[in-house]
């Protein structure tokens, strides 16, 4: 659709682009990135027949765009400059037409109900249809960001050139517009180009991104091989870091600030244990970054507090979600800083260990009930599930963590927790073999995230021996305090 060989140039002695090619199949959509003033906009210009390049060639379908009269050029493209925020004296629905000029004839107005209806279809897509007879002076930059993305629909090519196409327009809105222009790139085969600041959006609505630095290619592809930590750091001259997207395969990316409040290191220790009546809590005075399997804000993140709550055996855990965070603010926690887990057993009974390390040090909390303890590897002959009996487990370290040696943390501790098991002889009453496990129990690993880095935490790492040691022999003791329960 659109071919783009070999092209430099600038403006009038400077040159700006050098040796630029890529091409976009139609029903593609290619977003643009790169720091200020390396030439985005130029290479814009260029692709739309503004600005002529001293060498190389710009064509669409085959054909130069030089071949091309403004008229016949403007039929098969559209390009939608940066906004400037100019007085403007037309309205909405006026701003709009103007989008059809390239499909009317002659010096009398040959207004069609083609016309008419892409000037509708186009207001209605990008929600301005509620201002069509306001004046653009009296709108929002937001709102005109709109109509001029409507004008660029009514023009009705296949191929839409758009500069920073979201800037001015909040969140709600730049989702509703890059939505709005994928399902035109994949329903109805409309070919995109885009200039974006915001790589993640460019990441998570292109198909391919085109990186540039100081007027040339730096990276050329899916996004996932264009959004490369180094490769940003490195163009944009920044600090960033990318993960996952909790929906799409598309890389995000977290700008890493470079200023520290913080003077002193800040540790955690025993002393940051409380116990209400119910519950044992862990409350630190700063966020500890947490991987946890917990009923109340799993996953990753940062929190301050962790509760393990003793919960009644006839506890309806289908209401579980809503009745935790009842709990939680009920007691005075706030919902979006805490981690929370649940037990049949008494949580004043768990066992609390800290362990002195080269590192730093490392807390370890268990509570266990296993009382429904399984074989894990003989899980697949049970049909009922018995929610009741659980093993949680926290392990707290004075450290900071990689993202590898939190899972290996997680790793470490179920071995050394299936270790516990064996140790204490626990069964699966059903096949009569050692149980590694039960089936609900919890692992959380927080960390301080200070002092010293440590990128493992396998059983032969300074940290994963002692989460080894930590967690065998918490589990052990509180596996022996459940057998004396049962015995009284
Ligand atoms: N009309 C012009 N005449 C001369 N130089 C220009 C002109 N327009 C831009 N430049 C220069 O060309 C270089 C590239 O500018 P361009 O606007 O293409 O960058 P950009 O990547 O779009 O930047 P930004 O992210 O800030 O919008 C800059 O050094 C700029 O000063």
């Amino acid at each position: 659709m659109l071919k783009v060989e070999h092209i430099s140039g600038g403006y009038h002695q400077t040159p700006i682009i050098h040796d630029v090619s890529f091409q976009v199949n139609q029903g593609e959509f290619l977003g643009i990135l790169g720091p200020n003033g390396c030439g985005k906009s130029t290479l814009i210009k260029m692709i739309s027949g503004i600005l002529k390049p001293s060498s190389g060639t710009v064509a669409i379908d085959d054909v130069s765009i030089e071949k091309l009269s403004s008229r016949e050029l403007a039929k098969k493209m559209t390009v939608l400059p940066q906004i400037q925020s100019n007085a403007f004296s037309t309205t909405v629905r006026e701003t709009v037409e103007i989008g059809r000029y390239p499909h009317q004839s002659g010096f009398f107005s040959s207004w069609s109900e083609e016309d008419e209806k892409a000037v509708q279809k186009a207001m209605e897509l990008t929600d301005v249809l509620k201002y069509a007879d306001k004046n653009l002076e009296f709108l929002s930059g937001g709102e005109r960001q709109r109509v001029f993305i409507a004008q660029a629909l009514a023009q009705s090519s296949r191929l839409l050139i758009l500069d920073e196409p979201t800037n001015h327009l909040d969140i709600a809105h730049q989702k509703q517009i890059l939505d709005m222009i994928r399902r035109e790139v994949t329903e109805n085969g409309l070919t995109v180009v885009a200039v974006f600041h915001d790589i993640n959006l460019a990441s998570l609505y292109c198909d391919h991104l085109l990186l540039m630095e100081a007027g040339r290619v730096r990276a050329y592809g899916e996004p996932h091989e264009v959004i490369i930590d180094r490769q940003i750091m490195e163009v944009y001259d920044a600090r960033i870091s990318t993960q996952a997207h909790p929906e799409k395969p598309k890389p995000q990316m977290s700008i890493l600030p470079d200023f520290d409040e913080q003077t002193k290191e800040k540790m955690v220790s025993l002393s940051n244990i409380q116990k209400g009546d119910d519950y044992i809590a862990f409350i630190a005075d700063f966020p500890l970054k947490v991987l946890s399997s917990a009923v109340h804000n799993a996953g990753l993140g940062w929190y301050r507090a962790f509760i393990n709550r003793t919960v009644p055996p006839e506890y309806d855990i289908e209401n579980v979600k809503n009745e935790f965070l009842h709990y939680i603010v009920h007691h005075g926690f706030s919902p979006t800083n805490t981690v929370g887990m649940m037990t049949a057993v008494d949580t004043k009974k768990a066992v609390m260990k800290e362990y002195p390390a080269s590192f730093g040090s490392l807390i370890v909390i268990v509570t266990a009930g296993v009382g429904n303890a399984i074989d894990v590897s003989h899980a697949y002959e049970r049909k009922a599930f018995q929610p009741i009996g659980t093993i949680n487990t926290w392990v707290v370290i004075n450290g900071k963590l990689s993202d590898e040696a939190f899972v290996q943390g997680m790793m470490t501790a179920t071995e050394a927790k299936s270790k516990a098991l064996q140790s204490e002889n626990v069964m699966d009453k059903l096949s009569n073999t050692i149980a590694t496990g039960t089936p609900t129990d919890s692992l959380l690993i927080a960390a301080t995230q200070q002092g010293e880095y440590m990128q493992y935490a396998g059983p032969l790492t300074e940290v994963g021996k002692m989460i080894g040691k930590g967690v065998y022999e918490a589990t052990v003791e509180a596996i022996q305090i459940y057998k004396r329960e049962m015995e009284q």
